[in-house]
C-alpha cells in the first residue's frame, strides 16, 4: 500500500474552513452530558398482562421451541391498554441521551418487570463481552480476529499503538485527499474538477455509503464551494454487475465519466461481482478513450488481489481496510468516509456522533444502555430465536436506506446456523422496511390485520424542515404534522392490535445523528449476539453460496467446450441435453445444464437446431461458431 503519508506531504495548508473535515474530534468531547429522568427502580412489579383477551402468543410451531438454556419468556395474553399504566410505562422507560437529541421509546413492548430481572444476568455477561471486545479479544472466533470497529470513532481505544496509528492516519489520508480533490488540488487527467463519484462495491462495501449518501448528501453543492460537489452517482447498478445496469450508468454519466472519481471498494479484494464491475467499467474507460488509472481509488486490505493491482496499475490512489473491521461495520473507515467525505459531509461529526454514542453504551446499567433496551426488546418480541421480523420504518425520505443497511448489520450478524458452543441454533433476526407512510400504502394492512409474525421499529426526526422553510398548507398543519399524524397514528393502531413496536427518535438527520445510529445499532447486534451465545462477526453461510457460484460456471465452461466440440464436427452435431450432460460427465447436473444452456440461448451464445427451451427433452442445441483454439486447450 503506497505510504498514506505520500497523500498527506502534498496536502495543502487549506484554510480549516475550506477543510472537509472541520472539527477535530476530540476524545474530551466523549464526555456525555446524560440527562434523563431519574429512574426510579421499579419497586412494584407492574403487570402489564392484562388478560383482556386470551390471546396466546402465536409463535410459529417450527419456532415453538427457545432455546433451552435462555430464559423462557412468559405466554402473552395482550399487551397493556389502560392510558395511564402506558404513559407511566412511556415515562418510566423513556431513554433520552440530551446530548445527541435522541430518544428511545421502548414502552410499546411487552416485556415484564420479572423478564427483564431474569435477564439480567446475561445482560451482564454481555456487557462484560463488549468490555473485552474493545479491548481487544478475539471476539470472532471462527475467523481469530479481534473486532474493531469500535476503535475507528476513538482510535485511543485501540489496544496497540501501531492500531491507533493506522487509524489516525487513515482518516488524515481521506481527509486530506478529499480536500485536494474538492479544492481542485488533484484534477482529472485533463485538468478538470471531478464531478462524480462512481462506486463499485457489494454488501458492506455498499450499503453503509449508499444510506449515508441518501441520508446526508447536500442536494444541491453549496455555492461557496468553488467547484460543483460531487455528485454520488447511485452506485446500485455498477455494485451488482447487472450487465444493463452498468450500461445504464455508465450512459447516465455520459461525457462525465472523464471527470468520475471512480471508488472501488472490496474488503477481500477478490469478491466477484466487484471484480466484473470493475472489469465493466474499465472498459467503458477504454471505449471512451480514457486512462481508468488517473481515474481510479481502491479501498481494500493491504495487498488483496485489488489492492496490487491499483499499486502495479498506479491507480490514483489506495486506502487501507483492516482485518478487524467487518464488511457491515466499516462505514466509519475508508470505506464509508472517503465518499461521504468528498460530498461534503462532515466525517468527523459522523465519527463524533458513533463515539458519543458508544460511550452511552458502555453503562451497565440496562435502563440507561440505548443498545441494550433494543436488544432487550428484540430479545423479548422475537422469542431470543427470531420468531418476529423486525420492520423498520423510517418517517423520512433521506432515511430511505436504513432498513437496507440494516438488513445486512442485523441479519448477517445474527443469522447462524451454530452457537459459539457449537449447537444448532439456526438464529437470526430478519429486517425489512423502507420509509413511513410509503409503507402504510403497501403492507400495513397486513401489520395491523394479518399475520402477527414481526414488530416495528419506528424512526422519528422530530425537524420536518430547516427553520424558515415550512408552511401551513392547511390552518394550523403543515405537512410534517401529517407525517408525524401518520407515524404516531400507526403505532397506535398497531398496538391496538396487540402489535409491538419500538420508536428511535432524533432531532434531525445530521452526520452527528446518523452516525450515532449507526453506533447504537452496530451495539444492539453486539449486546443481542452475547445473549443468545453467537458470533456476531463472521459469515459462514455467504461462503457457501459463493463456493455454489464458482460450481456453476465451472459447469458452464465444460459445458461450452462439450458443445463447441460438437460444433466444430462437419456437419454440425447438435445435441441433446441428455447428451451434453453425458459428455460433461455430469448427468447429476442435467437440470444446471440445461439452466446454462437456456440462459446461453436467451443471449445467442447458444443456438436451437430443434425444439425450445419449454420442452427441455426437446431440445437440441449447438455453437454458431467454432472456436478452434479451444479444441485442443
Ligand atoms: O468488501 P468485500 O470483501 O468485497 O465483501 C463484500 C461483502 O461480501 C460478502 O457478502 C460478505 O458476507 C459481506 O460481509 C461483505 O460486505
Amino acid at each position: 500500500m503506497a505510504s498514506l503519508s505520500s497523500l498527506c506531504s502534498s496536502s495543502p495548508s487549506l484554510n480549516p474552513k475550506q477543510s472537509i473535515c472541520k472539527t477535530t474530534l476530540n476524545p474530551s468531547r466523549l464526555k456525555t452530558s446524560l440527562a434523563y429522568p431519574a429512574r426510579t427502580l421499579l419497586t412494584t412489579t407492574r403487570t402489564l398482562l392484562t388478560p383482556t383477551r386470551s390471546i396466546a402468543r402465536d409463535i410459529p410451531a417450527d419456532l415453538s421451541k427457545t432455546n433451552d438454556n435462555l430464559p423462557n419468556k412468559p405466554k402473552q395474553l395482550g399487551l397493556e391498554k389502560d392510558p395511564n399504566s402506558l404513559w407511566n410505562r412511556y415515562v418510566d422507560w423513556l431513554y433520552q441521551h440530551k446530548e445527541l437529541g435522541l430518544y428511545l421509546d421502548v414502552s410499546r413492548i411487552g416485556f415484564t418487570d420479572e423478564f427483564v430481572s431474569e435477564m439480567e444476568p446475561r445482560f451482564q455477561k454481555a456487557f462484560k463481552d463488549m468490555e473485552e471486545l474493545e479491548k481487544g479479544s478475539i471476539a470472532n472466533p471462527d475467523e481469530g480476529r479481534m473486532v474493531g470497529h469500535y476503535w475507528l470513532r476513538n482510535s485511543s481505544l485501540a489496544p496497540k499503538p501501531i492500531l491507533k496509528t493506522q487509524i489516525d492516519k487513515a482518516l488524515d489520508a481521506v481527509c486530506d485527499f478529499a480536500d485536494q480533490v474538492v479544492s481542485g488540488k488533484i484534477k482529472t487527467p485533463d485538468g478538470e474538477l471531478f464531478t462524480q463519484i462512481l462506486s463499485v462495491g457489494i454488501g458492506g462495501s455498499a450499503l453503509g455509503p449508499q444510506f449515508v449518501a441518501e441520508a446526508l448528501a447536500p442536494d444541491n453543492p453549496p455555492l461557496k464551494v468553488s467547484n460543483k460537489l460531487l455528485k454520488y452517482a447511485n452506485p446500485e447498478y455498477v455494485l451488482f454487475y447487472y450487465p444493463a445496469g452498468i450500461d445504464h450508468q455508465i450512459a447516465q454519466l455520459g461525457p462525465e465519466l472523464a471527470s468520475t472519481l471512480v471508488i472501488v471498494i472490496s474488503k477481500s479484494g477478490g469478491t466477484p461481482e466487484t471484480r466484473n464491475g470493475l472489469l465493466e467499467v474499465q472498459k467503458a474507460f477504454r471505449e471512451a478513450g480514457l486512462d481508468f488509472a488517473k481515474q481510479g481509488v481502491a479501498i481494500t486490505q493491504e495487498n488483496s488481489l485489488l489492492d496490487n493491482t491499483a499499486r502495479i496499475e498506479g491507480w490514483l490512489a489506495r486506502f487501507p481496510m483492516f482485518d478487524w473491521v467487518g464488511g457491515r461495520t466499516s462505514e466509519m473507515s475508508a470505506v464509508g468516509l472517503l465518499p461521504a467525505a468528498l460530498q461534503g459531509i462532515d466525517i468527523r461529526e459522523m465519527l463524533a456522533g458513533a463515539a458519543v454514542m458508544d460511550e452511552a453504551n458502555r453503562t451497565t446499567v440496562l435502563r440507561n444502555n440505548p443498545a441494550a433496551l433494543l436488544a432487550l426488546c428484540w430479545y423479548w418480541a422475537s422469542d431470543g430465536v427470531g420468531s418476529k421480523d423486525m420492520v423498520v420504518l423510517p418517517y423520512k425520505d433521506s432515511l430511505l436506506l436504513f432498513s437496507r443497511y440494516l438488513q445486512q448489520l442485523v441479519m448477517e450478524s445474527l443469522g447462524k446456523e451454530l452457537d459459539l458452543d457449537g449447537n444448532r441454533v439456526n438464529q437470526g433476526l430478519a429486517v425489512y422496511g423502507n420509509k413511513g407512510s410509503t409503507d402504510q400504502h403497501a403492507y400495513i394492512q397486513q401489520l395491523r390485520e394479518g399475520v402477527h409474525n414481526f414488530f416495528a421499529t419506528f424512526i422519528e426526526v422530530l425537524r420536518d424542515r430547516p427553520p424558515g422553510h415550512d408552511w401551513e398548507l392547511e390552518p394550523g398543519v403543515t405537512c410534517g404534522d401529517y407525517l408525524f399524524g401518520m407515524l404516531q397514528g400507526t403505532r397506535s393502531a398497531l398496538y391496538a392490535n396487540d402489535r409491538e413496536s419500538i420508536t428511535v427518535t432524533v432531532q434531525e438527520v445530521t452526520p452527528r445523528s446518523v452516525g450515532a445510529l449507526i453506533g447504537l445499532y452496530e451495539r444492539a447486534v453486539g449486546i443481542y449476539a452475547s445473549l443468545v451465545n453467537i458470533n456476531a462477526y463472521h459469515q459462514p453461510g455467504v461462503e457457501a453460496g459463493k463456493k455454489a457460484a464458482g460450481e456453476v460456471l465451472a459447469l458452464q465452461k465444460r459445458v461450452l467446450a462439450v458443445l463447441n466440440e460438437a460444433s466444430c464436427k462437419e456437419p454440425v452435431e447438435p445435441l441433446t441435453i441428455e447428451e451434453v450432460a453425458d459428455r460433461c460427465h455430469a448427468p447429476e447436473d442435467i437440470e444446471m445444464i440445461y439452466k446454462i444452456i437456456a440462459h446461453m440461448a436467451a443471449n445467442d451464445r447458444a443456438l436451437i437446431a430443434e425444439g425450445s427451451c419449454g420442452s427441455p427433452r426437446s431440445l437440441k442445441v449447438f455453437l454458431g461458431e467454432c472456436n478452434v483454439d479451444e479444441l485442443y486447450a
